[in-house]
């Protein structure tokens, strides 16, 4: 079948049955030619409540990436878009994933707020939605309550109440009711068949409690990969030969694959997925004359006119519903929701959130706190017993302290020390920083992935998502790098003009940030990417060659990559008019960069950090958020 005619039959599917189809859906695992769903052709009618079974690894959850685009696939998928009078709320399907998908510390309404701003442009109607939506997921009472004391049953309507805010025709239910005990299983079903009922939402749901499947309207049932039943319940009965759908998985694996592939298309399955009998999706026979028939007759004229739905011969008095035929690239696009906000609208709502949380998370912003303003403490503490004679050495340079260097055997020994020392507590400061860098970074994306995906998939622009983490965490380390450098300066009276070494520190810890960051946007854990982190920084003193004799050779080769260096450096040169500089360079005459050669190599770093994260972040990574 080619890619046109499956996508007509995806098209046509739709016509006919309603909100979602896919003809002649295959995907396969990546790199290798292992096929996980072969050749599905299903429908999923408008306004009723989906089933999707199968027994573990038939391909559910393949199928769920396959509609929402988070996985390449061969065929086609088409889905119902909305009508020119809802051309304000979100186009997309929504997608209620079983993991949580909010933030801990954020109350109910402040998360269906935030959902609400990122997805959302029209404000005016933000305080009614936002009341109705908390009442239809019956949290209405427990609004001001922390994400992170909800029940698990509590989480789900959460999830749902998180998509309805920019109201989605149709939501895919990954796995919605697992893990709940059963009043919260019926509790959330009947959410669902009350959306159903009163605002017309179309669910497809994968559920592992066969002994609900009496409350769906249309099932799905998946076995090693392809599709062998769809219809009603009463329907799924007959068709198993089994009453109680607990015994589904043992009707199914009682006979080979091929049996129940060879039953489904002997029912009389055409090649794109429609009954070949006058059936509805339901099961039941189709009342001559009725709505049902002349969409039947829609398929028939369809079929007739070789799937051309332009030329078809549709039956007077029809309506068909406007469609959109969906390839994986175009599904989560950014660009096609016109209902979304503006791209700095969702830049300032991202960073409105962040500084919330970090407001919220008390435990972290004691340790950001105790990083900024203890750690410049310790470095003073380090340079006390040294401090008179720093202030000695801090004089512009003359021409007889030279001759009292060159002359004087004892005091080159301790003008040594003491620059020594001032290099010491330089680098000290340095290394610190790149720890507070580090942590900076490191957890900000891989710790809230799950959340990024979720909401990309929302229309969340990737790049706004990738400057509000640059912006925040940047901030962050400008000011930590500029107090360090100040704090330290003012009470040891290191010499040199202020500008320089402030800004020294701020690119220094900036850059680590930014690198760190860009492992945290390109790994799949928090915990790989706080690793990886501490072992950047634990490499800084040794490899920068300020301490170890490393053969010259591989200074070089590692010297541009370490951050360490360049920033002791650039400080250490914005004293080379001092006699301190000279009292160093005595004992020590390797190459030295200027501060700005320093600031260069730094800004390269930034550049590379920040071009890591919006890598990253603009490649999808629903596996550490599955
Ligand atoms: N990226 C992948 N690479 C290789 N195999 C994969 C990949 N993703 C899924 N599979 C395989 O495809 C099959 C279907 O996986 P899927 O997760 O869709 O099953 P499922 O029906 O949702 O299972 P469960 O009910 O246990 O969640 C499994 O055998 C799985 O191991």
């Amino acid at each position: 079948m080619t890619g046109d005619f499956a996508g007509q039959c995806a098209d046509h599917l739709y016509r006919v049955f309603g909100m979602l189809s896919c003809s002649e859906l295959s995907v396969r695992a990546d790199g290798s030619d292992f096929v996980i769903l072969d050749h599905i052709n299903a429908h999923f009618p408008n306004r009723s409540l989906n089933a999707l079974v199968g027994p573990s690894g038939c391909g559910k959850t393949t199928l769920i990436k396959a509609f929402l685009g988070l996985v390449n696939s061969e065929g086609e998928i088409a889905h119902r878009e909305q009508s020119s009078s809802e051309s304000s709320s979100n186009q997309r399907l929504g997608f209620v994933p079983q993991f949580s998908v909010a933030h801990a510390s954020l109350t109910v309404e402040e998360s269906l707020a935030y959902a609400f701003d990122l997805t959302v442009s029209d404000l005016s109607a933000k305080a009614d939605t936002l009341a109705s939506v908390l009442k239809l997921i019956g949290l209405d009472e427990h609004g001001e309550k922390r994400v992170s004391s909800l029940s698990g049953g509590q989480m789900r309507r959460l999830g749902l109440g998180l998509e309805l805010v920019s109201s989605p025709e149709c939501l895919i239910c990954d796995e919605v009711t697992s893990g709940l005990d059963p009043l919260s299983e019926d509790q959330i079903i009947a959410l669902l068949r009350s959306l159903v009922l009163e605002h017309e939402k179309t669910f497809i749901c994968t559920i592992h409690n066969l002994g609900k499947l009496p409350d769906f309207d249309h099932i799905t049932v998946l076995y090693q990969g392809r599709l062998v039943f769809q219809g009603d319940f009463n329907g799924l009965q007959s068709w198993f030969g089994i009453e109680d759908p607990l015994r589904l998985y043992h009707a199914l694996s009682g006979h080979e694959l091929s049996h129940w592939l060879e039953k489904w298309e002997n029912r009389g399955v055409s090649a794109c997925g429609r009954p070949t009998e006058e059936r509805s999706d339901r099961g039941d026979s189709i009342p001559v004359g009725s709505q049902e028939a002349q969409q039947v007759e829609v398929a028939e004229a369809t079929r007739d006119e070789k799937l051309d739905p332009g030329n078809a011969r549709l039956p007077s008095g029809t309506t068909v519903g406007s469609t959109a035929t969906v390839r994986r690239a175009q599904i989560g696009a950014e660009s096609c929701n016109p209902g979304l906000p503006s791209a700095l609208s969702q830049l300032f709502t991202l960073l409105r959130r962040r500084y919330k949380l970090l407001m919220r998370d008390t435990g972290y912003l004691w340790l950001l706190l105790a990083l900024t303003f203890g750690f410049p403490c310790i470095v003073v503490i380090f340079a006390i017993k040294g401090l008179p004679q720093i202030e000695g050495l801090a004089l512009e340079r003359s021409g007889s302290f030279i001759q009292q260097l060159q002359g004087d055997l004892r005091y080159r020994m301790e003008a040594a020390e003491t620059a020594t020392l001032v290099t010491g507590l330089v680098m000290f400061q340095v290394v610190l920083l790149t720890l507070m860098g580090a942590n900076n970074g490191a957890r900000e994306i891989a710790g809230e992935r799950q959340i990024f995906e979720k909401e990309r998939l929302k229309g969340l622009r990737s790049g706004m998502y990738t400057l509000s983490k640059l912006l925040f965490t940047g901030s962050i380390a400008a000011l930590q790098g500029l107090w360090m450098a100040l704090f330290v300066k003012v009470i040891c009276q290191f010499p040199g003009a202020f500008l320089p070494q402030l800004g020294m520190m701020a690119l220094c810890c900036v850059a680590m940030t930014f690198v760190c960051l860009g492992m945290s946007a390109v790994l799949s854990s928090a915990e790989r990417a706080s690793l990886l982190s501490i072992y950047l920084v634990g490499f800084q003193l040794p490899l920068s060659g300020v301490v170890l004799a490393l053969p010259d050779a591989v200074v070089w080769l590692l010297r541009p990559f370490i951050n360490a260096y360049w920033s002791w450096a650039g400080y250490f040169a914005s004293m080379k008019d001092f006699q301190l500089y000279d009292a160093y360079r005595m004992g020590n005459v390797s190459w030295l960069p200027s501060e700005w050669g320093a600031a260069t190599v730094l800004f390269l770093h930034i550049a590379a950090g920040a071009a890591l994260v919006f890598y990253g972040c603009g490649k999808t990574r629903w596996d550490s958020a599955s």
